[in-house]
């Protein structure tokens, strides 16, 4: 099976947590933690932040590492490295989801996750 290795930032602020919703492809609408695939020769960190970047215009810093997610989706396997993450006051733009919110973590089951979230969904809430 194909496999994917992908970076993801769970974005916090106010103790909110930073969410976005995707616009195309075969999971348009499900929502999921910005970040995308790691290109060759690039660290995770490398990685994160240019995604961090393109999709929201924004500088993060990682702050720690929180869970690696190994999922099988019909077409592949998927590896995600999740990291806790800052930013300063500026305000995310989004440039490639439809939609964004943040989310206290008992809002966190409000939206629809990617399958491959849940798990992290349950880390996040089960952490202090
Ligand atoms: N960024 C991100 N991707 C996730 C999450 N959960 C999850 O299953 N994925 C999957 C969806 C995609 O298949 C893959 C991320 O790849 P990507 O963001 O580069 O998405 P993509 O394939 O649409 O991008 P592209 O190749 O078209 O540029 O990981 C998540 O929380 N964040």
């Amino acid at each position: 099976m194909k496999r994917i290795e992908v970076v993801a930032a769970i974005i916090c602020r106010n103790n909110k947590y930073f969410a976005c919703q995707r616009g195309y492809g075969e999971f348009k609408d499900f929502w999921e933690f910005p970040g995308g695939k790691i290109e060759p020769g690039e660290s995770r960190e490398e990685a994160l932040k240019r995604e961090i970047r393109e999709e929201l215009d924004l500088s993060i810093c990682l702050d720690s590492f929180l869970t690696t997610v190994e999922y099988d989706y019909p077409n592949f396997h998927l590896t995600m490295h999740c990291f806790l993450c800052s930013i300063d006051s500026q305000d995310p733009i989004i440039k490639e989801h439809e939609n964004a919110r943040w989310l206290l973590k008992e809002q966190l089951h409000s939206v629809q996750w990617l399958p491959a979230d849940i798990k992290v969904v349950e880390t996040l809430r089960g952490s202090v």
